[in-house]
This record gives C-alpha cells, sequence and structure tokens, in this order.
C-alpha cells in the first residue's frame, strides 16, 4: 500500500496515516516510505499535505500505549514455548538480566506444524524456572516510554532457550517504585549502619529513616560490625532506637552473629538495602547468599543454585574502609537483584551518605517519625487544631517538643522549607519537564530550570516537517533494531556479567 503512495505519488489520507502509525509495533517501514515520499515528491502542494497529515497523525502517537496494555499484576497470558514471565534482575545499557519464574508450555506452540518438535522435547528436559536471559527491550516499549526497572515483572518473548536471549515485550503493573536507586516491586527497605567504622551518628541516621519512610514502604533497621562495640553501647543504642519508634537488629558479618534473623526477616521479599558506604552492605549480601552462616531458622531448597549462567555467585565487590575518613570507597556500582539463599532478593546500592530527601514535602514529614505518629495517635480523637500543622509549637498542636529528635525534625523542616521556597520561586509553575536536578555537595539534589536553546526564536514550518520525518524513521530504525539486530555482542555479555555459556 504505502510503496504505491511512493511509486505513484498519491497523497496518503490522515486515517491512512493514523492507521500506520497505530501499527507501529510491526509493520513501521511502510512509515518510512510515506516520509520517502514526501521528501521526494516534487510537487509542493502534495508534499505540503502530506507533511500536514504526517503532523497530524503524531499527535495520535499519544495512543501509542494502547499498543501495548500494561499487564495487570495478577494477569496469567497463555505463554507459548518461546515466552516466558521472569523478573529483571540487573539493567545495563540496553540489555537487561531477567530471571525465568514461569515458562511457557510447549502445548501452546507458535509453531503448529511444529518443525523444532524434536528440539522443544529435548529442551524440555532442563528445568527452565530459574534459568537467566539476556534480554533487550523491544523498541515500542520505549517509543511509548515504558520504563523497564531493575524488580520488574516482564512478558519475555522471542526467547533462544539454548543462547539464552529474549526481548521484553511487556510490563507487569507495579506495586511499588523507588527512584533512588531505581528498583520495582520492592516490599522491604534494610537501613543498614554500623556503630563503628564508620561511627554512627544519630542526625545521619535520620535522615536515611526519614528519606526510607518516605517511600512508604516497610522498614527494618540494623546494625553491622556490632562485634566492635561493647555490650553496654549495644544497650544503649537499642534502647534509644526503641524511643524513637524502632526495634533495631544487631549483626556482625565478621562474627556471623544475627545473621540468621537477618535471613528470617529477607525470605520472600525483594528487598533494598540502603546506609552509608563503608558499612559492610556489600559483605552483608555475600554473607547472605553464601551458606557460611549457620542458620537455625531457615530450612528448604537453596533455589539459587538452580540459576545457572549467572555472575550471582560472584561475590559482591566489598571495598577497604579508607583510613583517614573512616568511611567505605564507594565501591558499589550498578543496582542488581541478588538472590539469597534463603530465598528472597536483595538489592545493594551504592553507599552514600547524605539521600537527598528530595520527596519529602514539609507536609509530609511529620508522618515520617515515628515518635510524631505515635503522639497524634495518642491524643485522639483530639487532633492538632489544623490539619497541616507542622508541629512547631502552635498552640492546639498535640506535639510537644520533649523527645530527643525534636531537634532534628526542626532542623529538617527548615532545610525542606528552604527548597520549596527556592523552587517556588525560581521554578514557579513550570512543569516538571522544565526543571533539572543537579547533585551537587555530598549528593543533595538541587533543582533549577532546564533552560531552553534559542527559546525566542520560532523554528520554520520546514524545520518541524524535517525533525517529523526524522524522528519517524528513527522510529523505524528503532524498530528495526530492536527486533532484528540488537542481539548482543560477547562485549555486552560481559558487561552485563552473563557468563558464556
Ligand atoms: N569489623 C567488621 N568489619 C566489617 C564487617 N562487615 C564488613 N566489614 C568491613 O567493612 C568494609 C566495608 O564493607 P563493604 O561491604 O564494602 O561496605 P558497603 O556498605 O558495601 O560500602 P559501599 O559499597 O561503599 O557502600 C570492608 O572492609 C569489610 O570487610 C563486620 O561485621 N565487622
Ligand atoms: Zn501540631
Amino acid at each position: 500500500m504505502s510503496i504505491s503512495f511512493f511509486r505513484h505519488r498519491t497523497t496518503p489520507s490522515l486515517s491512512t496515516c493514523n492507521n500506520l502509525l497505530h501499527q507501529v509495533s510491526t509493520r513501521f517501514t511502510r512509515f518510512r516510505f510515506i516520509s520517502m515520499a514526501a521528501r521526494q515528491d516534487s510537487n509542493v502542494q502534495r508534499r505540503t499535505q502530506l507533511n500536514k497529515n504526517l503532523l497530524k497523525a503524531r499527535e495520535s502517537v499519544k495512543d501509542l500505549p494502547s499498543l501495548s496494555p500494561i499487564l495487570a499484576p495478577d494477569n496469567r497470558p497463555l505463554l507459548m514455548q518461546n515466552q516466558a514471565i521472569g523478573m529483571v534482575t540487573s539493567a545495563q545499557a540496553n540489555f537487561m538480566r531477567v530471571i525465568v519464574e514461569s515458562p511457557g508450555s510447549s502445548t501452546v506452540s507458535e509453531n503448529p506444524r511444529g518443525f523444532k518438535a524434536r528440539l522443544e522435547s529435548k529442551e524440555e528436559e532442563e528445568p527452565k524456572v530459574g534459568v537467566e536471559l539476556l534480554c533487550v527491550v523491544k523498541a515500542v516499549l520505549k517509543k511509548i516510554k515504558r520504563r523497564v526497572l531493575v524488580g520488574d515483572k516482564v512478558l519475555v518473548g522471542a526467547i533462544d532457550w539454548i543462547d539464552r536471549r529474549g526481548m521484553i515485550e511487556n510490563v507487569f503493573q507495579r506495586n511499588s517504585e523507588i527512584m533512588d536507586p531505581p528498583v520495582a516491586n520492592v516490599d522491604h527497605l534494610l537501613v543498614l549502619f554500623s556503630l563503628e567504622q564508620p561511627k554512627i551518628e544519630a542526625y545521619s541516621l535520620t535522615r536515611f529513616l526519614v528519606e526510607a519512610e518516605s517511600t512508604g514502604i516497610p522498614v527494618t533497621l540494623a546494625f553491622n560490625k556490632c562485634e566492635l562495640v561493647d555490650e553496654e553501647t549495644r544497650l544503649a543504642w537499642k534502647e534509644k532506637l526503641q524511643s524513637w519508634g524502632y526495634k533495631p537488629l544487631f549483626c556482625s558479618v565478621e562474627t556471623k552473629s544475627g545473621l540468621g534473623s537477618l535471613e528470617f526477616i529477607l525470605r520472600e521479599q525483594t528487598t533494598v538495602i540502603v546506609g552509608p558506604s563503608g558499612v559492610g552492605k556489600s559483605s552483608l549480601i555475600n554473607a547472605l547468599r553464601s551458606n557460611q552462616h549457620v542458620s537455625d531458622v531457615v530450612e528448604g531448597d537453596n533455589w539459587s543454585a538452580n540459576i545457572e549462567g549467572s555472575k550471582w555467585l560472584d561475590d559482591q565487590r566489598v571495598g577497604e574502609v579508607s583510613v583517614r575518613s573512616g568511611r567505605g570507597k564507594h565501591t558499589t556500582r550498578h543496582v542488581s537483584l541478588l538472590p539469597l539463599s534463603g530465598g528472597g532478593y536483595l538489592a545493594d546500592t551504592p553507599g552514600f551518605n547524605q539521600p537527598s530527601l528530595m520527596k519529602v514535602t514539609k507536609i509530609s514529614l511529620p508522618q515520617l517519625f515515628p515518635e510524631i505518629r505515635k503522639m497524634i495517635r495518642a491524643s485522639e480523637p483530639t487532633k492538632c487544631s489544623f490539619n497541616d500543622c507542622l508541629h512547631l509549637g502552635e498552640p492546639g498542636c498535640v506535639v510537644k517538643g520533649d523527645w530527643e529528635r525534636y531537634p532534628y525534625y526542626l532542623q529538617l523542616l527548615d532545610e525542606i522549607k528552604v527548597r520549596e521556597e527556592f523552587q517556588l520561586r525560581t521554578i514557579g509553575t513550570k512543569r516538571e519537564g522544565d526543571v533539572r536536578y543537579k547533585v551537587g555537595d555530598m549528593g543533595v539534589k538541587q533543582a533549577e530550570p532546564r533552560l531552553e536553546l534559542k527559546k525566542h526564536r520560532r523554528q520554520s514550518r520546514k524545520r518541524i516537517n524535517q525533525s517529523i520525518l526524522d524522528e519517524l524513521d528513527d522510529l523505524d530504525d528503532d524498530e528495526n533494531l530492536g527486533d532484528v539486530e540488537e542481539v548482543p555482542t560477547e562485549d555486552d555479555k560481559r558487561a552485563i556479567g552473563l557468563k558464556n555459556q
């Protein structure tokens, strides 16, 4: 059809353009012919009309997500032999590692004539659950800006079970999503500190706890390296934390104490571990992934041992603590989910010492302190006189100032107020896309307006039309790349840690 536009120089109608755009996932190549026709058509009037149609059709690109509706969490699509449902465990550049959770059945074969039947029956002898696939993301998902995150449950298609490759075709709806690091479907956050090396600081711990609470995901607090302090110090911290509203766990990767309880808490969940650099996050993950410690609580299959072709049995990099600062040297880089021997996944994060609190507002801050939550609960049905009380000792406020972290609360409130006022002043009513965030000292993010180049110069219509055509060509190229050419090279495989099979 589109080839005939090219040959006979006819102008496709708007509805034809729309139709073609809606077929973007499978037949985008056709569009190339229209754009070529638009460029090569010598009749100016026809060319203008065609460009106008393309322009309007571009509007309908907004409907593209309908091409690939997001899957409900409990959706169990009928899977073909070369499809599977799995979880993304790491992402690097264009490649993602996916662990197969439910493979397709050979009874639903994409290939009704079954000329691969012999091969398939041979494959079936090998278990597919737990197999790690190196995947690319289908181009259409990128075009409709559907991000695939580590932790996402995904539908993988075009699987080559021998080479362990596939293509992520769709994403299931997420239960949760955290930004820093970007991980989906996180069930649990583990805030890890050490009492010594680096020495614990109550204010820094408060920032980490507030940041963790701001995600709305359940939080567990644990202290590592507890063999470095005496019983008295440990007890003092335990009591202190209880008054803050937390029940801390104490452990030591060095002596292996407390690891069994941690393993029990982490089982069957996806946990992200956060904490300052050098507290032993990577060391803890390594210890929990191996069966070196004696676990008296958890029994059962070590299913992660089934995972083949994996770098998971390599250890996380453990860094040295800097002699000068007593802190770790930021050794953890890419986020990946690591299966624990007792079940569940754990994601390491790069150690940083100053959570940005970018998502915390002055109104949400009070709810992130268990002490304030408790005081408000205890006072019910009386509440503060104002719904959005900031608890600064106003008359009628039920939150008093006689608790240990009140000065920290005030300090954080000031910091957030300054940030919010700055944003209001400098950014005003700008849309989110017009704001960019710069990471400054100590990892504190600052918002600033995104400057638009040549803002006041009107773009010529010719340029607009040309850019649309270029965009469509890119889309076309991407589509081909995603479906056909994007085969991981040996270097890519190495980059993502997939060993040669
Ligand atoms: N004494 C003692 N040292 C420990 C313990 N656990 C870990 N370490 C040491 O602490 C140092 C830092 O450990 P890492 O696991 O790299 O710390 P991290 O939190 O992952 O650091 P980043 O990657 O920078 O965020 C290493 O030298 C570990 O050997 C422990 O229980 N006791
Ligand atoms: Zn109040």
